[in-house]
């Protein structure tokens, strides 16, 4: 029996994540690597984090640490896995001289001062639902430093803006692990194959339908969302579009930008700042999102044009489809919003 290349026990297993980044370095002539590797420093956290998640029922993972963090959330097991195997990660790459973490109050310094890169992190996105089985995932958003090289970072190389990210993703812990990130051209998706232990291209150069019919928002926090919003999400249910909400920010996120749809956390009387982190949720995937040719808005202004003051800001965050964002912000200038 002969076998040729297409012979359907030779199957090409597809491009992986390691190769697939070695081509676009190679488009870029005066690349140096620093940032292909960084990349996939934080693949490699996200397999270790994969395996955590898949048997942390076993390893006695679930459950509350005891302790707060900077957010006065009680801080979960798997919150303080995934914020020390990042860390770690990023600290052997080389390439990373600093971070912020959710679940750090401070800028966390790698020993690699040589790093010309920082980055953002929420180690573990949706903790609500870690010890139920449902969705997780990981942010991360990552910057050129601006303090010299050789130098300690600082605040300002955090505090650039959301424009100058210059490369952005999740990882998504679900009934499979997918790695999706830009590097501000076009959002791939690769899944993660763990009898290989690689991640492959498996949703190249994403595009996010232009409208949807799924909305996604706590309903319990109504009452307190501005007019403009509850207007715009009684329209929703006349129109009988899905109301779907998994409490995983990346979860909801990564379906409404599959199927069309919006995500919306307003500002509420518990956070009258809105609740999601500018630096490490909204920043990172409004830069996916306007790439994939989604909005993210927070009132009336771009996501990616409010200026960062401190780590932990927060926004209120309207992220989707385009025509249903627009909608949504021409409802809060006929009502107000805030
Ligand atoms: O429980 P609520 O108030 O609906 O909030 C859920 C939202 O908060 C988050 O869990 C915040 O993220 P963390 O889990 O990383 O703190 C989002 O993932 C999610 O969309
Ligand atoms: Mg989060
Ligand atoms: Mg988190």
């Amino acid at each position: 029996m002969e076998i040729t290349n297409s012979h359907p026990l030779a199957l090409s297993v597809g491009v992986t994540l390691d190769r697939y980044i070695m081509h676009r370095q190679m488009a870029f002539p005066y690349a140096s690597g620093d940032l292909s590797q960084l990349l996939r420093d934080i693949a490699l956290a996200g397999k270790i984090i994969h395996r955590e998640v898949n048997r942390a029922g076993l390893i006695d993972l679930t459950g509350e640490m005891g302790v707060e963090n900077v957010q006065g959330e009680s801080q979960q097991k798997l919150d303080m896995i995934a914020d020390i195997r990042f860390y770690r990660a990023l600290r052997n790459g080389g390439e990373a001289c600093a971070i912020i973490s959710e679940e750090e109050e401070e800028i966390i310094h790698t020993g690699n001062d040589n790093g010309k890169y920082v980055v953002a992190i929420d180690p573990l996105d949706g903790s609500s639902n870690i010890d139920v089985n449902v969705s997780i995932g990981t942010i991360f958003s990552i910057y050129r430093r601006t303090t010299p090289v050789g130098s300690k970072a600082t605040l300002d190389d955090f505090m650039q803006g959301g424009r100058k990210q210059v490369a952005a993703g999740y990882i998504l812990y679900g009934s499979s692990t997918i790695m999706v990130y830009t590097t501000g051209h076009s959002v791939n998706g690769f899944t993660y194959d763990a009898s290989l232990g690689e991640f492959i291209l498996s949703h190249p150069d994403m595009r996010s339908p232009a409208d949807g019919q799924i909305y996604s928002y706590n309903d319990g926090y109504l009452p307190e969302f501005p007019d403009g919003v509850q207007h715009y999400l009684s329209e929703c249910r006349k129109r009988r579009y899905s109301a779907r909400y998994i409490g995983s920010l990346v979860a909801d996120f990564h379906r409404n930008l599959i199927k069309g749809g919006i995500y919306l956390y307003p500002a509420t009387k518990k956070n009258p700042e809105g609740k999601l982190r500018l630096l490490y949720e909204a920043y990172p995937l409004a830069f996916i999102a306007e790439r994939a040719g989604c909005l993210a808005v927070s009132q009336e202004h771009s996501i990616l044009d409010i200026d960062p003051v401190s780590l932990h800001q927060r926004t209120p965050l309207f992220i989707g489809s385009q025509t249903m964002v627009e909608e949504l912000v021409s409802t809060n200038s006929r009502q107000p919003m805030l």
